[in-house]
């Protein structure tokens, strides 16, 4: 089984034109996680288009190829493996990084990276971005100053920069953020450490990469099984098995532990977890397991299992920080379906508390429509419980995403407050 802890998810983000293709091609040039026969076509059309070396930024240009025939690809995902990890890259075009496909591509990350431009700083974007990661909770951030051959390498231009991110950086819930140097067309501080900065006593970008600490970047505390469906076999050997499938969303459970179903509150123990055939002593997440309880009682889909002294609030009155996805916009006193873990229920938008304006990330009161990409603290009201948990303690349990009934459409993405 793929040990989750190996596999490291992160986002790019950068304005056009800071060098996002070339730090992806070079991060996965330098670290030959190209295949051979991509390798080949990629120095014949170098070579063709009278490149001296290899043009890093045709690693990345399937996603303009499909973007110039008009297929609409808003995040790519990238993957390649080093002898360290396994890592997915969630890519959002440059002049298409809206915040919706930043919120989509993010959600998931345990690391998000930022790119800068040295000569140009710190820019209105990089605060959207920063904003956007701790909007999402994203554990770790790196901050990539590229670009530092046409800067002269300057240790002092990188301070500077530095200081000016942190001082944004500080208003904002960014646990851990790490500044690099680099050049991604030259190579320097990428994979290869650079041979033009010894004043910085940093690691190389991908090295960061493979070493960060990231297991502890899931809620272990906070035990959380969605039921998706019970198993009722029918064949006589396993007559008396039931069991609940489903995901374990946060935390641990044991064989033993005395546990609570949701929304109804009846009380059990753990009797057995099963992973297809394998009888497990734990589950965690984010694994996807079948439980049986001790007692037989009525739980079907959408209950949330949890341990008895730690429990998440039913709730149908939330409020969440939601991202406007769609072009259409919300419509007024529509009932959108809410998804929440296993749970499908229908809610509707009561009130829009306020509005960020991206640009200054001041609030805006007193304007109730929401539009693509526009980001809004509301409140919603759903017709039945939901078992939340804040999206800052539980990025699982915490989050929620709107679906337009009509056209089936994923229309907004929120993280409960
Ligand atoms: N001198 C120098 N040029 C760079 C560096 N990184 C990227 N570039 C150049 O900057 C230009 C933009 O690079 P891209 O990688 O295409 O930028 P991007 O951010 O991916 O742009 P979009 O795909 O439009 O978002 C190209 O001409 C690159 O060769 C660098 O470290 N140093």
């Amino acid at each position: 089984m793929l040990d989750n802890n190996q596999l490291l998810r992160f986002t790019t983000a950068g304005s056009v034109d800071d060098g996002k293709s070339t730090l992806i091609g070079r991060l996965l040039y330098d670290s030959k996680s190209i295949f051979e026969d991509q390798l080949q076509s990629i120095e014949n059309t170098s070579k063709k288009k009278g490149h001296a070396g290899v043009d890093l930024a045709l690693f990345t240009d399937g996603l303009k190829d499909e973007r110039e025939q008009g297929i609409t690809i808003d995040v790519a995902y990238r993957y390649f493996t080093t002898p360290k990890r396994k890592f997915i890259i969630a890519d959002t075009p440059g002049h298409i990084q809206y915040t919706r496909n930043m919120v989509t591509g993010a959600s998931t990350a345990n690391v998000a990276t930022i790119l800068i431009d040295a000569r140009h700083g710190v820019i209105e974007q990089t605060k959207r971005h920063a904003f956007i990661a701790s909007l999402l909770n994203i554990p770790h951030v790196i901050v990539c100053v590229n670009k530092m051959d046409l800067v002269d390498y300057s240790e002092e231009v990188f301070n500077n920069i530095v200081s000016q991110f942190e001082e944004i950086s500080s208003k904002m819930l960014i646990k851990d953020v790490r500044f690099i140097p680099m050049s991604a067309l030259d190579g320097d501080n990428v994979v290869n450490r650079s041979e033009n900065m010894p004043w910085y006593q940093g690691s190389p970008m991908l090295y960061v990469l493979e070493t960060m600490h990231i297991s502890s970047d899931i809620n272990k505390v906070d035990a959380r099984f969605a039921v998706q469906t019970v198993l009722r076999p029918q064949s006589d050997s396993h007559r008396d098995y039931r069991g609940y499938a489903g995901r374990v969303a946060s935390g641990v459970f044991r064989i033993g532990d005395e546990i609570t179903v949701m929304p109804s509150g009846f009380t059990s123990k753990i009797k057995g977890i099963n992973l297809y055939d394998q009888e497990l002593e734990e589950a965690f997440a984010p694994q996807s397991v079948s439980i049986q309880l001790e007692d037989d009682i009525d739980i079907g889909r959408g209950d949330m299992i949890v341990r008895s002294n730690n429990k998440p609030e039913a709730s149908q009155d939330i409020e969440v920080m939601l991202c406007w996805l769609n072009s259409t916009g919300a419509k007024p006193r529509t009932k959108y379906t809410i998804k929440h873990t296993s749970n499908d229920q229908k809610a509707m938008i009561k009130d829009v508390v306020y509005k960020i304006d991206i640009e200054t990330l001041n609030r805006v009161e007193g304007n109730a429509e929401l539009n693509m990409n526009d980001i809004a603290k509301v409140k919603i009201r759903t017709t039945k419980p939901l078992m939340i948990d804040s999206y800052r303690e539980n990025r699982s349990t915490g989050s929620i995403v709107l679906v337009d009934d009509s056209t089936n459409e994923t229309v907004a993405a929120g993280m409960i407050v």
